[in-house]
């Protein structure tokens, strides 16, 4: 029997369709921010007036385009103080001196709650509810680099992930990655030994992409053992995709934008579909082989077999946590290691002081776990080089339901940025050299160093802290250990201080050094 519809039955149909997704989208863009609005306000907390679709993305491009023609003009030499938040956000800045330490602002129809003041960051930090997760637009807008993995996810599904990853980045399974970490390393060092024999023993390096392929070198190694290879391929194709997401960050962020059949859009779609291709070949690889290597990949294979998930299931939580280590582990790490290399070649004093205790403890050998817990004073500046150029600036959160954050009362849906670049540094807390490079304060850890040691934030905080801590706390020490043994170094001529945010807090020119052989007599 063949349904036979009258053609005026199916148009009003069509027709009333049609006036659904309007009210949809007018309750969605108009009506929820209007009213999350008027809730904050009602409590005291303004902020700039928002306009349709855009929310401030107007004010933000304008405030950040400034700042990027200001810098390529700006001097070559290291600030004395290292005041980088209104460089890198200016635009917060502003609405900070206007509105005060908590305000709302918009990125689209996104409604985020900017907070500021230590006693709800307090709050904020300490809350453990599973209510209270990642912003629902970093799963939207970031999809294509971060799929559905842990870095975004929330709820049971973030809770199984985290269950399964975090034990692989323990401590005992870092130790486990020691050799791997010291010879990727070395394989730097003897690159830039090679340069400097080249260029009469002073070799002008920019360092950062020699450290981002160290870092993803270890990634690459621990994540898939002997199919180290295909790790390197993802690993560009990833630089690739983040490239092209970083670019359009907050237009990305107008409703429909990611749509729109742009040249960015597609780019990303077709990377991501490579990557996903490429992930599952070294899969179907492992699979057919009769040897097994103990790899995070291998785990994550496992971890499927013995859950209900469909195929479809099972190839997205593998493909989409093997990027999310990758990007949540590599550039951050390097991006520490490099910002550290920037502050020590502009403080020779203590350049010397952390060489002579790696070459005491090291005496010619690379560092196994042991002597790199050794190097207090190597760990005292890390942390100080993380409080003044962490590389995560902002910590986005969510609130999941309706909920109580420090007597404020945040509806679902309103994200929560707590900025760490201005809670390292706030007078208050740290003293009235915090915006100077001072490692000696961390001489009794972070307590001794800040008067409320929850606003040291630099893996984040609360159930979502970072699980790769251990291994880039390691990572850190072994490259910066085995650069002090080797070579001394000073900032280059060719060196802009410009920290920039490209998702991450980046030097926006590189890093350049004048790098020499450590002579040994
Ligand atoms: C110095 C280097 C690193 C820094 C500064 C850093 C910082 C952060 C921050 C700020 C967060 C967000 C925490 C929050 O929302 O409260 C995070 C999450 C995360 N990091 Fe790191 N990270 C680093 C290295 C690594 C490494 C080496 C790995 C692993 C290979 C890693 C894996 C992750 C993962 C998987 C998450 C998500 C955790 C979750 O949501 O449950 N990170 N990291």
């Amino acid at each position: 029997m063949v349904l036979q519809f009258d053609p005026k039955f199916l148009t009003s149909i069509a027709w009333v369709g049609f006036a659904g997704l309007l009210v949809l989208l007018y309750n969605n863009l108009v009506v929820k921010p209007k009213r999350i609005r008027s809730k904050l306000s009602n409590q005291g907390i303004n902020g700039p007036t928002p306009t349709f679709l855009l929310g401030n993305i107007r004010e933000i491009m304008k405030a950040c385009q400034l700042i990027i023609t200001t810098s390529k003009s700006r001097s070559v030499e290291v600030p004395h103080l290292h005041e980088i938040a209104p460089l890198t956000f200016p635009f917060l800045n502003t609405w900070k001196q206007k509105y005060g330490q908590m305000f709302l602002f918009s990125i689209g129809s996104n409604q985020i709650l900017y907070v500021d003041k230590p006693k709800v960051v307090r709050d904020i930090v300490t809350c453990a509810s599973m209510d209270f997760g990642k912003p629902i637009y970093t799963q939207r807008e970031l999809r294509p680099l971060l799929g559905q993995g842990i870095v975004s996810s929330n709820g049971t599904t973030w809770a199984t992930q985290r269950k399964i990853l975090a034990p692989e980045f323990y401590m005992e399974k870092v130790k486990g990655w020691i050799t791997i970490i010291g010879e990727s390393a070395n394989s730097l060092l003897n690159q830039w030994s090679s340069i400097i024999e080249a260029q009469n023993g002073t070799a002008d390096i920019k360092v950062d992409d020699y450290l981002l392929r160290f870092s993803g070198d270890v990634i690459s190694k621990a994540c898939f053992g002997s199919n180290y290879s295909k790790g390197e391929e993802i690993f560009s194709k990833l630089l690739a995709l983040q490239d092209i997401m970083s670019k359009n960050v907050f237009s990305s962020m107008i409703p429909g934008m990611r749509y729109l059949p742009t040249k960015n859009n597609r780019e990303a779609k077709s990377l991501e579909r490579e990557l996903k291709n490429c992930i599952l070949e070294v899969v179907k690889q492992r699979e057919k082989s009769c040897h097994r290597n103990r790899d995070f990949l291998q785990m994550l294979i496992e971890a499927t077999k013995n859950s209900d998930l469909t195929q479809d299931a099972t190839e997205t939580f593998i493909v989409d946590n093997c990027k999310n280590i990758y990007l949540a582990g590599s550039e951050t790490t390097s991006l520490s290691i490099v910002w550290c290399l920037m502050l020590l070649a502009s403080n020779q004093e203590w350049q010397d002081r952390v060489r002579a205790e790696a070459l005491e403890i090291c005496n010619g050998r690379i560092p196994d776990s042991h002597m790199l817990s050794k190097m207090k004073q190597l760990t005292m500046v890390i942390h100080e080089a993380l409080r003044l150029y962490p590389p995560v600036p902002v910590i986005p959160k969510e609130a999941l339901e309706d909920m109580e954050l420090g007597n404020i009362h945040v509806s679902k849906g309103v994200s929560i940025w707590i900025m760490c670049l201005t809670s390292h540094t706030d007078p208050e807390l740290w003293g009235s050299d915090a915006y100077k490079f001072n490692p000696e304060r961390f001489a009794n850890g972070v307590s001794g160093a800040c008067k409320l040691p929850h606003m040291y934030m630099p893996f984040g905080f609360g159930v979502r802290i970072c699980l790769g801590k251990d291994l880039a706390m390691t990572e850190i020490k072994m490259m910066l250990s085995l650069i002090l043994c080797n070579f001394t170094f000073t900032l280059s001529s060719k060196y802009i201080h410009s920290p920039a945010i490209k998702l991450l807090l980046v030097p926006q020119h590189g890093v350049h050094l004048l790098v020499k052989k450590l002579s040994t007599t």
